[in-house]
């Protein structure tokens, strides 16, 4: 039996313990954990001397990843000494290995993986209104804090603008194993988007309670493992979401993303301010769409400048606790052009002026020490 108490092949020959025991260096993409230690491995027989077989179970038939599954395995087994050939099969799980296996991990986690007692930092993302580039700070963000080497979850809870896929360039569904969903794994990020459950062409009119229970989803649903980061990306204003989020993500600190404009930064205090009443702390605010500067070094300031600092200003005099401007990413047009081929611009174009001041917030978020400082309690009971 594995760690998680399932199936683990019995091996007869050296040659086959040496496969199994180098298996358990291979990860299973989605779940992100051995695939030895989640009963995957059928078996592993030595057909004839030096050529093994080797068959992996597949949670489900229709299994997106089951060629990245393979080549692993081939890869991982090819330079086991002795081994001269391997033969990588692949059948899928019965129902009762499945359950089984569904069962083993949702044991291993609570319920809340990101209740009381969670070592995961969450980071909502907030925005006074639409089109400030919240989205996409927020995809960068993920894409910049994984390369760093975090574990990094994102949601995209923004229900009526949902566009991380298309940032990311997701193109996988998440799996469903009954009740629990394994989210797509793109650039080192775990991604789950309310697109992905939505026909594109059929509008949806959210209530609060079926945001509410969408969210809930997202948070006790998806198999999300252990991660340092979890980003959401919130809806424009201050809407049920924010505070479904403040609800079932207690510990989330509040990310405010604004432009400069003055107009804009008012707008977006009144959304950081929600964390006066939820109790969550704002880890920062981020200026975006800021002076950028010519080839002639001309600076152009599209949308004016000092709203960020504006914001950050405004919310440390409300909320009693420092809130910092933790960086202004100018108007650049490699950051949108990321965005729309699905390749951020923090890995596409990292030395460009935005690829740049979003790896700095990146840096700023990932060294920023874990804690209760700055943290307010609820006015009101929860
Ligand atoms: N710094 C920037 N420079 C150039 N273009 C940007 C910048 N930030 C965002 N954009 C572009 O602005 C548009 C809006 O960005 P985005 O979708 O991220 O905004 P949003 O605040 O998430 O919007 P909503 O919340 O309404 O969905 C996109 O086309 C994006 O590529």
């Amino acid at each position: 039996m594995s760690d998680l108490g399932l199936h683990v092949p019995e091996v007869r020959t050296d040659l086959e313990r040496r496969v199994l025991d180098r298996l358990a260096t291979v990860q299973d993409p989605e779940i992100r954990r051995p695939v030895t230690e989640l009963g995957m491995v059928e078996s592993v027989v030595e057909t004839a001397p030096g050529t093994v077989e080797v068959t992996v179970l597949l949670t489900i038939e229709a299994c997106p990843l089951r060629g990245t599954i393979q080549g692993d395995v081939a890869a991982a087994v090819a330079d086991v000494p002795g081994c001269d050939a391997v033969d990588v099969r692949t059948g899928v799980m019965s129902p009762e290995r499945r359950l089984a296996l569904q069962d083993a991990l949702r044991a291993a986690r609570p319920a809340n993986p990101f209740g009381e007692g969670s070592l995961t930092r969450v980071l909502a993302v907030a925005s006074g209104k639409g089109g400030v580039g919240k989205s996409s700070v927020t995809a960068n963000l993920a894409v910049a804090l994984a390369a760093r080497g975090l574990a990094v979850g994102l949601i995209d809870a923004d229900v009526h603008g949902y566009s991380i896929p298309g940032l990311l360039g997701v193109t996988a569904s998440p799996t469903k194993l009954d009740r629990m969903i394994l989210p797509p794994v793109v650039r080192d990020v775990k991604v789950i988007s309310i697109g992905m459950f939505l026909d594109e062409d059929r509008p949806v009119a959210w209530r609060g309670p079926m945001l509410h229970r969408a969210l809930e989803q997202f948070v006790t649903d998806v198999h999300w493992g252990d991660l340092d980061v979890l980003l959401v990306d919130l809806p424009p204003g201050t809407g049920d979401i924010a505070i479904s989020t403040a609800q079932l993500l207690p510990a989330s600190e509040l990310l405010v993303v604004t432009t400069p404009q003055h107009a804009a930064a008012q707008v977006a205090a009144r959304a950081g301010q929600l964390a006066e009443q939820t109790g969550q702390a704002v880890a920062g605010v981020i200026e975006n769409m800021g002076p950028m500067t010519l080839p002639d070094g001309t600076v152009l300031d599209v949308f004016g400048a000092g709203g960020g600092q504006e914001v950050a200003d405004r919310l440390a005099r409300v909320l009693g606790s420092a809130v910092p401007l933790l960086g202004s990413v100018p108007l650049d047009p490699a950051l949108r052009r990321g965005g729309d081929s699905g390749d951020p611009v923090v890995l596409s174009a990292p030395d460009s002026p935005a690829g740049r001041a979003l790896a700095g917030v990146a840096e700023r978020l990932a060294v920023r020490p874990r804690g209760l400082a700055g943290r307010r309690l609820p006015l009101s009971p929860r």
